[in-house]
């Protein structure tokens, strides 16, 4: 049974601003929370995994109790479902655990405190977003509900986040105080000209799949010569219509234009400095790339299955630990520059890696190559592997860009890694593991407890799935019928997302 908090039970009542922010019908006479209810299991449904649920592992009864219970389709809430819960205990992102009365299953609620016990509907099953992406929307929303009752009403059209939770509403956004300069002159200018009529640009509509303009991506990095800012924007359209997009490129590329500075000649005299364009405007030495990806599936992806060039080049450059990397817009890279430095510091810490180039390093999820290249020197050599294409080609050429010969880059569906896999690389000292936010797949766990590397880092950006991983990697799981052969040596947390509730992970285990 799931036990109820004896310090009193609040009754949703307790709380009318509940009420207004929520409005969520009444399924019966009381009023009712929306809830959102999320699977910590990292894969979709019908794959290897089973959503896990976080019942007391020393409670034998109740877990025999609820596995008979798991075997019953309906121990899974559906949607629109109610549910008696019970809030037990806050979890990441402030939201509450709760359970389900007579089940145990875990649902993760938003405000809800611990020690309420209300009723609730299950409104939808979280999926996970892209974020720091801006989208396009056809109805500003508003926390009170949507600003405009017409679709059809350009005014309305929103440019900005997604409410959380909800893949179709959109919260209006003019300056996001986690982005650069730069990038915010750019999603200004874009916000000031977007819905005038004349230009003829829709947004997306996620329900009827009409529209053109379905993301706006903006990227900052830094020449790595002069040290001077570089900006990525990147729109993302159901469509190619160059057309359409270039009033939206006329009106970035001026706003981006400084007046001239002026310096003191040898002799005295005050002067313009030098850095003219072909038509004779000065320009700072900031290098813009437009590009625009074209994404013809219904999903609510950023990449694009083709990539134009706007203006400028398809890549942009940062710098870390001392190495340049040339990233391209459908390509992951770290958000945070400088906290990029202090993960990639703490897991070259970690990885302990003796100097003397005889160890083998397998970076797995390599993205871009910048935790393998950035151990390669020290390694004997570095293989990795990763999904998209273009990161792929970006880690080869960055490889080349930093005279780094020692690193192969693979590029692989991890999720669908079959006995071959391992065939081609020689067993690694050490595995990095840096998935993202859905962890990693049973397979790939599977071919790290037969692998037996003597230490595995484990990079993560969602504490659920790594806490889920790593007791896999250290426990194993009678379910899946694999044994543990690790020990958490050491686990840090370094603040990669500040003013956010999000906290990367970067954690060392050892063979037993
Ligand atoms: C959190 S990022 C880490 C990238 C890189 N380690 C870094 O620090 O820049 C996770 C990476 O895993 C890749 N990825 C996601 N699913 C994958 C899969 N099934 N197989 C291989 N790579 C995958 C993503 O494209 C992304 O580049």
């Amino acid at each position: 049974m799931t036990a109820i908090p004896s310090h009193g039970l609040r009754c949703f009542n307790s709380r009318p601003w509940l009420q207004t922010l929520r409005r969520s019908p009444s399924p019966r006479s009381f009023s009712c929370l929306s809830v959102s209810l999320s699977s910590s299991s990292p894969v979709e449904e019908g794959s290897e995994e089973a959503p896990s649920d976080a019942t007391n592992p020393n409670d034998t009864a109740v877990d025999n109790t609820n596995k008979e219970k798991r075997q019953n389709a309906s121990f899974f809430p559906k949607k629109g479902q109610t549910l008696e819960l019970v809030c037990e205990s806050l979890a990441f992102t402030g939201k509450g655990l709760c359970k389900v009365s007579d089940t145990g299953f875990v649902v993760m609620c938003d405000r809800a405190l611990p020690g309420e016990r209300f009723i609730g509907r299950v409104t939808r099953k979280k999926k996970n977003y892209a974020e720091m992406e801006f989208s396009f929307g056809t109805k500003t929303w508003l926390p009170g509900g949507p600003l405009q009752d017409k679709q059809s009403d350009a005014a309305g059209y929103a440019l900005g986040l997604h409410v959380p939770g909800f893949f179709d509403k959109f919260l209006n956004i003019n300056k996001c105080l986690l982005q650069s300069e730069p990038a915010n002159k750019v999603l200004k200018a874009i916000q000031e000209c977007w819905r005038d009529p004349n230009l003829g640009l829709c947004p997306y509509d996620v329900h009827s799949h009409a529209g053109f303009l379905k993301h706006l991506m903006l990227r900052s990095g830094r020449d790595v010569n002069t040290g001077l800012p570089e900006l990525m924007v990147n729109f993302v359209t159901s469509s190619y219509k160059p057309e359409l997009l270039k009033p939206l490129v006329e009106q970035i590329l001026p706003i981006l234009e400084v007046a001239a500075p002026v310096e003191q000649s040898q002799k005295g005299e005050i002067r313009e400095v030098e850095e003219r364009d072909i038509v004779g405007k000065w320009r700072k030495p900031f290098k813009v790339s437009i590009v625009n990806n074209v994404n013809t599936s219904v999903g609510n992806t950023s990449v694009g299955e083709d990539e134009y060039i706007l203006h400028g080049k398809s890549t942009i450059t940062e710098t870390l630990r001392g190495l340049a990397f040339e990233i391209s817009a459908n390509s992951f890279f770290q958000t945070n520059t400088r906290q990029a430095e202090v993960l990639y510091g703490l897991i070259e810490e970690y990885a302990d890696l003796k100097g003397d180039g005889s160890e083998i390093v397998l970076d797995l999820f390599c993205g871009t190559g910048t935790i393998g290249l950035t151990l390669a020197r020290k390694a004997q050599h570095v293989y990795g592997y990763e999904v998209v294409p273009q990161a792929i080609s970006d880690a080869r050429r960055n490889a080349k860009l930093n005279k780094i010969h020692n690193a192969t880059f693979v590029q692989g569906d991890l999720n669908k890694i079959d006995v071959n896999f391992g065939k081609d690389f020689p067993k690694p000292d050490i595995v990095i593991s840096d998935p993202n936010r859905p962890g990693m797949h049973m397979k790939l766990i599977k071919y790290l407890l037969e692998l037996q590397s003597p230490r595995i880092i484990y990079v993560s950006c969602n504490p659920a799935t790594c806490a889920r991983d790593l007791d896999y990697l250290c426990h194993g799981s009678v379910e899946h019928n694999i044994k543990g052969c690790y020990k958490l040596k050491r686990l840090r947390p370094v603040d990669m997302f500040p003013n956010t509730p999000h906290i990367e992970c970067v954690c060392l285990l050892e063979l037993h």
